[in-house]
């Protein structure tokens, strides 16, 4: 079993927001990055995929085993990390370890003490005495602790300046090193994902625009660039997101689109937000 993570064809539908019969896997031992403009439904699919929110339809699995029916087995082996910890202010580290340890059979305190000292957090704390950073790190400590074997992380790292980021880039990267472990990564943050993820899954308006590798993604797109003169009107309607200005235009376009176009033209790699930004002004 390769996958760790499947999703198939999940409904979910609010008054006036739905999620698609979306499908798409994280595989064992890879970084998925799962990207979409606000109000996408990340957030959302990541609650259908915790049993938080009640889906209407379709299939969601975890190891294999179904999300609700299994959900105890599960838990033990899943890790969530939100933008904020979801413990009581006034505990302190120890209170968290007390608290956690009780839902997971396979929670190491000496792990817990060895993440803690690592980090140079005190058992004494509390957890509304740590800054974000730190909060982020007894997030990391905890899911460790109880051996995760993957990681769902809900834009955790907005609030972190660029150091402890890459800090937090780089213990992901040695979290999944061994192997059996999977991270599921929802951030805005795309350049993070450029550096690290394996995978996109890419969400708008609750569909699936992609899911794939990201090397894939990247380059399936490319920038296009030119003088008002280089493309005619047939040539512009494959143009994804397309920006006119008095000189020229500017936009994405599918790589196997360029055929035809003249020599004229300047075309540039894509970055994930390019795509993001293009795609949403282009409406494809
Ligand atoms: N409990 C709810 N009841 C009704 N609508 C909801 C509920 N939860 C979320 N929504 C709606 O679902 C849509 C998707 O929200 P969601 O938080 O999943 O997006 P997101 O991609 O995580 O966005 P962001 O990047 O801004 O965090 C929004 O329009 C939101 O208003």
């Amino acid at each position: 079993m390769n996958n760790v993570l499947e999703l198939s064809n999940v409904r979910k539908e609010f008054k006036e927001f739905s999620i698609k019969d979306i499908s798409f896997s994280v595989e064992k031992g890879y970084i998925m990055g799962f990207i979409g403009p606000n109000g996408a439904g990340k957030t959302t699919t990541i609650k259908l995929i915790l049993n938080m929110l009640k889906k209407n339809s379709g299939s969601i699995k975890l190891f294999g085993l179904d999300h609700i029916n299994d959900e105890e087995e599960i838990k033990e082996d899943v890790a969530v990390v939100f933008d904020k910890p979801y413990y009581l202010d006034d505990w302190n580290l120890s209170d968290v370890e007390r608290a956690v340890k009780m839902f997971h059979k396979r929670w190491d305190s000496r792990v817990y003490d060895k993440y803690l000292k690592e980090f140079g957090l005190s058992r004494e704390k509390k957890v509304k005495e740590l800054s974000k950073g730190m909060q982020m790190k007894l997030m990391i400590a905890v899911a460790f602790s109880h051996d995760a074997k993957l990681l769902i992380l809900d834009e955790p790292t907005g609030g972190l300046d660029p150091v402890a980021r890459d800090e937090f880039l780089d213990f992901l990267s040695s979290y999944i090193e061994e192997g059996d472990r999977s991270v599921l990564f929802s951030t805005h943050i795309t350049s993070d994902l450029e550096k690290i993820a394996d995978y996109i899954t890419y969400l708008r308006d609750g569909q699936i625009i992609f899911t794939g590798t990201k090397d894939e993604l990247l380059e399936k797109y490319c920038i296009i660039k030119g003088a008002k003169e280089d493309i005619n009107e047939e040539q512009a309607k494959n143009i994804i997101g397309i920006r006119h200005h008095h000189t020229g235009f500017e936009g994405l376009i599918d790589v196997s689109k360029l055929a035809g176009f003249s020599n004229k033209i300047i075309t540039d790699k894509a970055t994930l937000d390019d795509i993001m930004i293009f795609m949403n002004k282009g409406g494809k």
